[in-house]
């Protein structure tokens, strides 16, 4: 029972519509029904009123004659036959005649509390003259009438009940059917309709045809379904819409560059994570803040307004302000930043926010400043570098003519610093550098100016000198504190220095000129003898113009192939044999003639040419090497030169293999000199590559053995082969009985450490003796042959292995 109310109920609820319309129907049906019956009736009504009315008309006009001849003849038996003939007629329920003149004969009764109809007329009789013999009134009542009118009403309200209930529930049922129904449909649909089921289309129960999609419920549909068409799409471009801003939000957020992104009014609005490791501030503690107050403590804020305003203006104007500034971390310290300001605008341009990015450009701030102290300054000493030392002396001889006074321009060259530097190391040679630096500025008053020009050159400026007297003294003092030794790495050194002298106006009014002048001077001290201070004279000019002759010819020497190798026999000590040759390079140049080694291979080695003649020497004696050995059918080892700045050149090793690959000359049979300062810098660098060169099998001899500081156990640590002792011992071994002693306690140890021993520049039979019996195991020198061109030398060994 409960079931069914409550189905009931839910019906009713469901079919509100259908009920509310029933009714509605109902009432204005009813209504209709009971006005168009009314009006029927009424007309009927009055139908019936007027048939009562004509009625008794017509007994006027038939009967009043009659009555009147019966009323004249006294008749009162017909007069009483008519009245009555009259009060059968229908309705008619009362008669009154009046006789004239006083009587009254009445038939039949009035009915109470029913209406009724009256109508009188006059008896007239005529005969000749008219004679009035009273007036009949007619009553007539209207119970059957208003009964016949009840009935009706009865029936007519009952079929019209009847018809319009039927035609009702038709109609509700065919508007249920056809309209509510799928109403009922829509609003669960509806009611259901949310974005996860928006695939399911809304679908009518009913044939689905052209005419039905056109009708109202047809459109509906299609309406609905076109929205849930919108959505699907809107919803699919918002997810879109949604992952892009996501990417964005993302990207913004994981940028290396720090973002602010403020409203209209410069508040922040947001900032992202960059920002907060790059200024420490958390993103709550400064949104809604203006991007110019973080960081700015009292002192700076004015600064930071100006800034900020000059950033809103060009961002006005132009729609952008890009920039670098100094900001702030949350603890105060500050940091170089690179700003990009930018409007954000709308879709109709309308400016909504500002986009601020930063990039923390503190590194490259202090990079900008590095570069800046290099290109003025030497690294090393803290002098300034040729650069700046240019510039001063250019406002020195500005000045010098203003003031008509003297400007005094020295050179200075350490006389030793190369040798320092190969046998001490890089280490030793720096701190030498700056102590020299040192030595020099203590020697000079506070406008002079000192500077570094690179190696180991100095320039003294001299300003403001009434006489060149000065530079003499100034010079004197600094050959003075030269003269004290140098602790480099526990070694006592001593490292004189050479220095030229140019003066302004005397030698040049030209600042180049005048440092040239110097240079040239300083040239001249060297060859003096070092130790000494030089002023410049004119004729100092050859000789340096003659030095940038050579440097430029040996540029061009390689490419002209004028360089060409010399070989000198190795031999065995005990029985002479052949073991191998050194190559010794000479310069044969069409204007000079020929230059030995001495005088060019320093200049190469400062100006770096040194890595590519090397090169090219090692590859040209390979090829030889190779070419000897198909000569006397068996290996003949070759030694070659290697100088320490192309020992130490990148690739060099490479290059060393390429050359033997080349060639096709196994590894074991070439030999490098490496001379002993070389590896006394004892770097890491200088053991790998020696390390490298041994484990591909070339074999490492140390060169002029006995001119460095180095003690044999050194040598231990690196993977050589054999020890040349330098021919300055081997010359002196019969005359100097020191040399003879130290040249045996050599070979001895060099034995014990596994070594293999060359004894260099022996030009006696006397030496080779001597050697023989100190166990020296080969000899080189101008005894067994001078150092001779590739084809002589390789005539020498057709005569001498023959015989
Ligand atoms: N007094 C005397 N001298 C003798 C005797 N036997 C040989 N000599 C000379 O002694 C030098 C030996 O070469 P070094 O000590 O390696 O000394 C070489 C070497 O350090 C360098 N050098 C030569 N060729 C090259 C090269 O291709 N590369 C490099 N980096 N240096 C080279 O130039 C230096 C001088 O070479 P050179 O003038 O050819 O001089 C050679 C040679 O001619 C002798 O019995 N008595």
């Amino acid at each position: 029972m409960t079931t069914f109310f409550r189905r009931l109920n839910l019906l009713r609820q469901r079919s509100l519509l259908s009920l509310r319309l029933l009714a509605w129907v109902l009432i204005f049906s009813l209504a209709f029904t009971f006005i168009s019956s009314a009006i029927q009736l009424y007309s009927d009504y009055r139908k019936e009123l007027t048939q009562i009315t004509a009625r008794m008309q017509a007994v006027e006009s038939s009967d009043s004659s009659g009555l009147a001849r019966s009323l004249w003849a006294l008749d009162q038996k017909l007069l009483q036959i008519q009245l009555e003939g009259i009060l059968s007629l229908p309705d008619i329920v009362h008669l009154r005649l009046a006789i004239e003149p006083s009587s009254e004969l009445v038939i039949g009764e009035i009915p109470r509390d029913v209406a009724t109809i009256v109508h009188s007329f006059e008896l007239v009789h005529v005969e000749g003259d008219e004679f009035k013999l009273g007036r009949l009134t007619i009553t007539a009542d209207l119970a059957r009438v208003n009964q016949d009118m009840k009935r009706r009403v009865g029936i007519i309200l009952a079929t019209q009940f009847l018809q319009t209930l039927f035609i009702s529930i038709l109609i509700i049922w065919i508007f249920r059917f056809f309209v509510t129904r799928h109403l009922t449909t829509m609003a669960d649909y509806a009611r259901e309709f949310s974005i996860h089921n928006l695939k399911r289309p809304l679908t009518l129960n009913r044939p689905d045809t052209p005419g039905r999609r056109q009708d109202e419920l047809g459109q509906v549909t299609d309406a609905i379904n076109q929205m849930r068409e919108r959505l699907n799409q809107d919803i699919a471009r918002q997810e879109q819409d949604a992952l892009e801003i996501q990417k964005f939000s993302q990207a913004i957020e994981q940028s290396p560059s720090s973002v602010i992104i403020c409203d209209r009014q410069w508040h922040i609005e947001f900032v992202n994570q960059k920002f907060s490791q790059l200024t420490g501030h958390s993103p709550l503690s400064i949104i809604g803040k203006h991007p110019g107050s973080l960081g700015s403590d009292n002192s700076d804020n004015r600064e930071a307004e100006k800034l900020w305003k000059s950033i809103r203006l060009q961002v006005q104007r132009v729609g952008v302000w890009q920039g670098e500034v100094t900001s702030a971390r949350r603890n105060g310290e500050r940091f170089w930043e690179q700003l990009i300001v930018t409007p954000i605008k709308d879709a109709k341009a309308d400016t909504t926010g500002f986009l601020i990015l930063g990039e923390d450009i503190s590194i490259r701030k202090r990079y900008e400043r590095q570069l800046l102290r290099q290109a003025n300054y030497d690294i090393l000493t803290g002098l300034p570098n040729r650069m700046l030392a240019l510039d001063r002396l250019k406002l020195a001889l500005a000045q010098a003519r203003r003031e008509s006074t003297e400007v005094g321009v020295m050179f200075l060259d350490l006389d030793n610093f190369k040798h320092v530097n190969d046998t001490l190391g890089h280490d030793a040679g720096d701190t030498l550098l700056i102590e020299a630096a040192r030595r020099i500025s203590s020697c000079l008053r506070g406008s002079s100016t000192v500077a570094r020009l690179g190696g180991d050159e100095f320039l003294v400026i001299l300003p403001g000198l009434q006489s060149a007297e000065v530079s003499s003294q100034v010079a004197e003092r600094i050959l003075k504190t030269f003269s004290m030794p140098y602790q480099l790495n526990s070694h006592e050194v001593y490292v004189t220095t050479s220095i030229g002298i140019a003066a302004f106006p005397a030698d040049s009014d030209n600042s180049g000129e005048l440092m040239q002048h110097a240079d040239a001077a300083m040239y001249q001290a060297k060859r003096k003898g070092k130790s000494d201070y030089v002023h410049f004279s004119p004729e100092m000019s050859e000789i340096s113009h003659e030095r940038l002759q050579l440097e430029s010819r040996l540029r061009r020497a390689l490419q002209q192939e004028e360089f060409e190798l010399f070989y000198q026999p190795i031999v065995n000590t005990s029985n002479g044999n052949l073991l191998a040759a050194e190559a010794l390079l000479r310069w044969n140049n069409p204007e000079i003639g020929q230059v030995m080694p001495d005088r060019f291979i320093p200049l190469a080695e400062e100006t770096g040419l040194i890595t590519a003649i090397g090169e090219w020497v090692i590859q040209q004696a390979c090829q030889n090497a190779v070419t000897w050995k198909n000569q006397l059918g068996r290996d003949i080892g070759i030694s070659v030169n290697v100088s320490p700045r192309q020992f130490r050149a990148a690739g060099f090793v490479t290059s060393v293999m390429n050359a033997l690959s080349t060639s096709g000359l196994a590894a074991e049979f070439l030999e490098l000199e490496i001379t002993e300062r070389l590896i006394l810098d004892n770097s890491i660098e200088t053991a790998q590559i020696l390390q490298e060169l041994d484990e591909h099998g070339v074999r490492l001899s140390v060169d002029d053995f006995g001119t460095g500081y180095s003690a044999l156990s050194f040598l231990k640590r690196f993977p050589f082969d054999t020890l040349k002792i330098d021919k300055s011992f081997v010359q002196d071994v019969l005359k100097d009985p020191d040399d003879a002693v130290l040249v045996s306690a050599i070979i001895n140890m060099a034995h014990s450490m596994g070594l293999r021993l060359i004894a260099e520049g022996v030009e006696e039979e006397e030496q080779v003796q001597f050697l023989q019996e100190a166990g020296c195991d080969c000899a080189q020198g101008y005894f067994y042959s001078r150092p001779l061109p590739a084809i002589e030398f390789s005539q020498w060994l057709d005569s001498y292995t023959s015989h």
